[in-house]
This record gives C-alpha cells, structure tokens and sequence, in this order.
C-alpha cells in the first residue's frame, strides 16, 4: 500500500518558531536533533548529566545540559533521545510531573508508546519523527547538505497542530530533504524492530562474522578475510544505496552476479524467511520487547555478555590494525569514545 511521502515544500519550520525544544539526551539521536534543529534556527535547549562524555560534548557544542526536569519546565516541546530502556521511569520521575496542558511529547521510536511503557496525558501532543538511519548519519548528512530520511507519526493530537510541529521537528532535522514517510508508531516500532534484527544489525553482523570465521577456519589470513567481508561492504552497500541491487550487480564482474544468484538463496534460505517471519511475529506480540525489559531489570546481564563477547570477536581486532592504515575514512576507536 503507497505511503504519502513528504518534503521540504510540504512543510515549513514555522510551527516551531517561538517555542522551545528541549533534546533530553545528547547521544546518537540527540545530539544530532539538537544541532540540526539549531542549525535550523530552532531554540534549542539539552537535557544530559553534565559529567558524561556526551555531557561534555553537549557543552562543548555550545548547550548548556540540564538535569532533565529543569529543562521540562523550560521547554514547549520535548524530544526524548533517551535510551528505550531508561524512558520509563525518568518519564515517570521527572517527565510526567512537569507536564503542562499544550505540551509536545516528541520521540523518535515508537517502542514505549506502542507498548504502552508510557501513557501521556490526554491534554499534551504526542508525536514521532523517526529517522531511518544511525544517529551520528543525521548530523553529518545534514552537515553536507543533505538529509537521512524520517517516518513520521501523530499519536496524539490535543492542539490540533502536533502534525505541523512534527513536520517542522523533521524538516529541521532535514529529513524533508530526502522524505518523510507519514506512518504510526505501530508501524515504525514493529518495522524498526524488524529491520534491526532480522537485517541491518543482527542478520548483517552474523553474516560478517560466520564469514569471517569460515575463511580463516579454512586457514585464509585474517586480513583477507577482513577486507572481503567487512570492509567490502561499504562499497557494495553504497552502490545499492545510489542504484539498487541492479546497479550493484551492474558494476560487480558476471562471475560475482553468477554467483549471487547461484549462492544467495543457498545462505540466506526460505527456512531463514520462516525466521525472520517469527522473528516479527515476537515483535508484534511483544515477545521482543518483555525479553528486552526483563534484561534491563537484571542489569542487562545478557546484553553486557554479549557485548563483550563480540567486542573481542577476531575480525574487531584485525579491523583496527587495518582501518588504522587508512585515515581517510576517519577510523573510530569506540575504546576510546
Ligand atoms: N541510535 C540510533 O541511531 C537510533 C536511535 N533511535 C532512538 O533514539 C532514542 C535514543 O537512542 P540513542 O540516541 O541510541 O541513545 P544513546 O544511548 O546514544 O544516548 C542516550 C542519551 O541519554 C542520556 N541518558 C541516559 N540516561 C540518562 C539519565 N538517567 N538522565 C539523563 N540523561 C540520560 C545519555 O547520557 P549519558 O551519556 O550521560 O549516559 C545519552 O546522552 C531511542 O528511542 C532509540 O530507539 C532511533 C533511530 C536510530
Ligand atoms: C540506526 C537505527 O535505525 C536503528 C538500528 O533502528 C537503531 O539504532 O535503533
Ligand atoms: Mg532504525
Ligand atoms: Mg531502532
């Protein structure tokens, strides 16, 4: 079914002007809402605990970081960039009492509207400008001009104007440059969900690293297979991102294409389509999401084991030495962030 797709001509900034936005969290979302949205002459204010790390970088951007219920009752509309996890119970300690008739509840997942984690009142606007791409791509594709794309939802309506406000908070953020698909939470929860773990994060890294671990099993150096299955990627994924797979399959050889169709369904089989088809029916009913709160209530000892397992996966530690080579494309340490 076609979804109305929005741009810059669709809307303006204009039901923002005037009124203060409050970004509380300045992580990956937040600290690119909040300098996009000042870029677009927005008054911007930030909410983070000062002594962080993206504290520092909140006032090393020019913001002054309040503890979160200062900046509430300074602010006309609010952007939660906190994490899924942590917005429960800061919005029921420092949020909700500092509600006032006529304010904005913006955030850019649907996750604790959807599954009812958090309740607004029924006299402020609740509304989603979500983009579909990493925090730290919303700033910078701003920075060059351009902009990553945002669904775009209106879960309450008490103004009358929250569809104007979220399309100001998403062309401020430069979504209207690349388009802002107009949805429900339901539907940007359930998808995000989906897409994350069945293909951007979950499917994407297993496939690197069982690709990795099958090469050099099979006694291939570490950096070959490095170079093969990661960092290759980039160039494959940005000929897709500018022409689709028929342009990828364009430019690869007629052996790799081959190949492609040769081998692809052999990996990525109808069984792993049966998956990924429970894999949503578990974010639909929820099962995702009780399993995600329950190992933040056991202080995410699952996740942290997981992390740190894959924190020191072989191809983490061959890609550092090989992406210290190439300063070009501006390597991160994230030890070091
Ligand atoms: N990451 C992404 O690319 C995307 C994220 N989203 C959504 O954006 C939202 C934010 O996620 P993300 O940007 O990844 O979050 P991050 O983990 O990157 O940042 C969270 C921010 O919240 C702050 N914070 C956490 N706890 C508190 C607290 N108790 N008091 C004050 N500040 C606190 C952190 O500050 P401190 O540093 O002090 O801990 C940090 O600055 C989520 O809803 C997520 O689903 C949507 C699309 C993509
Ligand atoms: C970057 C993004 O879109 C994700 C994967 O949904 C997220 O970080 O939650
Ligand atoms: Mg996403
Ligand atoms: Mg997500």
């Amino acid at each position: 079914m076609a979804i109305e797709t929005l741009y810059d001509k669709d809307g303006s900034l204009n039901a923002l002007q005037g009124k203060t936005v409050a970004v509380i969290g300045y992580g990956s979302q937040g600290h690119a809402h909040a300098q996009n949205l000042r870029d677009s002459g927005v008054n911007v204010i930030v909410a983070n605990r000062k002594e962080s790390a993206n504290g520092k970088l909140a006032i090393e951007h020019g913001f002054d970081p309040k503890p979160v219920a200062d900046a509430v009752k300074q602010a006309d509309v609010l952007i939660l960039t906190l994490p899924d996890e942590v917005q429960p119970d800061l919005y029921k300690k420092d949020i909700e009492p500092n509600l006032t008739p006529g304010m904005v509840l913006g955030f850019t997942h649907g996750f604790n509207i959807h599954f009812k984690t958090i309740t607004p009142p029924q006299d402020v606007d609740v509304i989603m400008v979500a983009p579909k791409g990493p925090g730290h791509t919303v700033r910078t594709e701003f920075e060059r001009g351009g902009g990553v794309p945002c669904l775009l939802a209106v879960h309450q309506d008490a103004s009358g104007k929250a569809a104007d406000i979220a399309m100001a908070w998403a062309i401020g953020v430069g979504g209207g440059r690349s388009g802002i698909l107009k949805t429900t939470f339901k539907d940007e929860c359930e998808t995000d969900l989906f897409g994350e773990q069945a293909v951007l994060c979950g499917g994407l890294s297993e496939l690197i690293k069982k690709g990795f671990e099958t090469l050099t099993e099979a006694g291939y150096p570490p950096e070959l297979a490095y170079f093969e299955v990661a960092h290759e990627l980039k160039l494959i994924i940005d000929l897709i991102v500018r022409g689709g797979l028929n342009y990828m399959r364009y430019s690869i050889s007629n052996t790799a294409e081959f190949g492609d169709y040769h081998t692809g369904p052999k990996i990525v089989t109808d069984d792993t389509k049966k998956a990924m088809q429970q894999v949503l029916k578990d974010i639909q009913d929820g099962k995702f999401a009780n399993r995600f709160r329950e190992d933040y209530q056991d202080g995410f000892k699952w996740f942290k084991d997981q992390r740190e397992t894959d924190h020191n996966h072989p191809v983490e530690k061959v890609g550092k030495e090989l992406r210290a080579m190439m300063p070009w494309i501006k390597p991160v340490d994230v030890d070091k962030l």
